[in-house]
């Protein structure tokens, strides 16, 4: 069977990144292969500096001690069932490594825009909000989980985060967040089973992001999957092109068959821009959508989703 295609570190080490001209083919290995390998191998640099500020139990603590989490998946199935659509996962997303800034407004430091955002989705019918926490590609932050949350929305928030290790699953909890990201192509399934344990442990539910029908095959396996809902991601992260076939022909493989069977939730991610995106991966079997640039970089949010959601 497939195993993950991310490399977790430089197989060098971090130190021989910069090894420079006399060592080319060291130097030429040490490079990531696509943004998805650059994002996880600095995350390992990230979370050995938040470990050294805040030690892993008390991230723990922190994170025991939090107020009741939502039902981020009961949320997406109320919505649907009102509605007839696909749950709308809407994304706080002010920057990406495909595009850059998407909402210039979205000051990093005004924190009033970033909450205006996140309320402004609400009100237009979000079922739940996805929060970009990685600051580094996407100018996101823990901290706007917080004010999110501070700020009284009541949808269901999901720390969209590139999870290497425990620590940040405990972090993402003491933020504030009712749901995690884990992603195929980034964790062999051993580290998923951990890492959904983990979430379960401080009460946080797992969405699971597979790229091809190979991780969603590899996905079924896992011992812990009942509970979770699983999402497709329609980015080619050597390309960054965005491609709603893929939702398509992994959800008519097998596998994609097997899901609807099991009755998990399925949501199609990325690349959705229209009401007819959206009725095109409804048909394919998505019981949720995650959406970020189309509805971030215009102006008025609330509109934005009401009008994805029309038809
Ligand atoms: O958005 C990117 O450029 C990106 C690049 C590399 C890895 C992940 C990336 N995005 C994360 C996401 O999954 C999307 O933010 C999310 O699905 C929403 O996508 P979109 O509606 O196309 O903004």
């Amino acid at each position: 069977m497939q195993e993950v295609t991310i490399r977790r570190r430089p197989p060098h080490g971090i130190e021989a990144q910069n090894c420079g001209p006399v060592d080319f083919k060291r130097a030429e290995e040490n490079q990531p292969r696509n943004i998805l390998e650059e994002i996880v191998w600095h995350k390992g640099v990230e979370i050995a500096r938040w470990r050294e500020r805040v030690p892993l139990g008390m991230v723990m603590t922190a994170a025991k001690a939090s107020p009741a989490p939502r039902d981020f998946i009961g949320a997406i199935q109320a919505a649907a069932e009102r509605t007839a659509k696909p749950g709308l996962i809407a994304e706080v997303k002010k920057a990406s490594p495909s595009i850059g800034v998407i909402q210039p407004d979205f000051d990093p430091v005004d924190y009033a825009c970033r909450v205006q955002i996140a309320q402004a989705y609400e009100r237009g019918g979000a079922a739940c909000l996805s929060v970009l926490t990685d600051k580094k590609f996407f100018q996101g932050g823990f901290e706007n989980l917080t004010l999110i949350r501070q700020a009284g929305v009541q949808c269901p928030l999901l720390c969209k985060e590139f999870i290497v290790e425990a620590y940040q699953v405990f972090k993402a909890r003491a933020s504030g967040a009712d749901a995690v990201l884990l992603i195929a192509a980034v964790l062999p399934n051993s580290d998923m089973n951990y890492l959904i344990k983990a979430a379960r442990s401080v009460g946080l539910q797992c969405l699971i992001e597979v790229h091809t029908v190979a991780e969603l095959e590899r996905m079924l396996l896992l011992n812990n999957l009942e509970g979770c809902m699983l999402g497709i991601n329609n980015r080619d992260l050597q390309t960054f092109k965005v491609d709603l076939g893929n939702t398509k022909q992994i959800m008519e493989s097998a596998a994609g068959q097997e899901v609807l069977k099991r009755g998990i939730i399925m949501a199609g991610e990325s690349g959705i821009f229209t009401p007819d995106d959206v009725a095109f991966v409804q048909s394919a079997g998505c019981g949720a959508i995650l959406v970020g640039e189309s509805i971030v970089k215009q102006g008025d949010p609330e509109a934005a989703v009401r009008t994805l959601l029309e038809q």
